[in-house]
């Protein structure tokens, strides 16, 4: 898609919830299908599969569900620089098996100062933002440079 001044180019927004959130998560996005129907959507596995059920329009790149690898996957993507914004919905009444890869995923996304909603209010500010689609990948010096002390960190 081209884009004018007026509308900032698209963006990769990544999409994860657990279970008890999908649907909330299916509902948000059909809330929101006009906005996010701008953007690159990667989700998790199964958020892909519930989140296109719900929206069968959308296109959803779907990685591997999050308990094998699929978190990990969006990490990847965060400290490669390709994921501009994520969108969790975290289920925090519930114990998931892979929690060190759901705190690894929030980890990177504030060391690389990506925008991060963690559950819908969040999600709905962000949006709903004037600097949605401005503040993303990028927009802050790089990791190494505002962490420089450990970077440069005698071993
Ligand atoms: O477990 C998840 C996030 O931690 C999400 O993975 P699924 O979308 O495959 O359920």
């Amino acid at each position: 898609m081209s884009h004018s001044p007026e509308t900032p180019p698209r963006m990769t927004i990544g999409l994860v919830a657990h279970d008890g959130q999908k649907r909330a998560m299916g509902q948000w996005v059909a809330a929101n299908a006009t906005v996010l129907g701008h953007h690159a959507l990667v989700a998790t596995g199964t958020t892909a599969r519930v989140l296109k059920e719900q929206n069968p329009t959308f296109d959803i790149t779907g990685l591997k569900s999050g308990p094998f690898g699929g978190d990990q996957q969006l990490g990847a993507l965060i400290a490669e620089g390709h994921l501009d914004c994520l969108i969790f919905f975290v289920d925090p009444m519930e114990p998931q098996p892979h929690d060190v890869d759901v705190k690894a995923l929030i980890r990177l996304a504030q060391v690389h100062e990506i925008p991060a909603a963690c559950n819908r209010a969040t999600a709905d500010l962000m949006i709903t933002s004037p600097l949605f689609g401005v503040l993303r990948a990028g927009s802050f010096p790089p990791a190494e440079e505002r962490f420089a002390v450990y970077a440069n960190r005698k071993v």
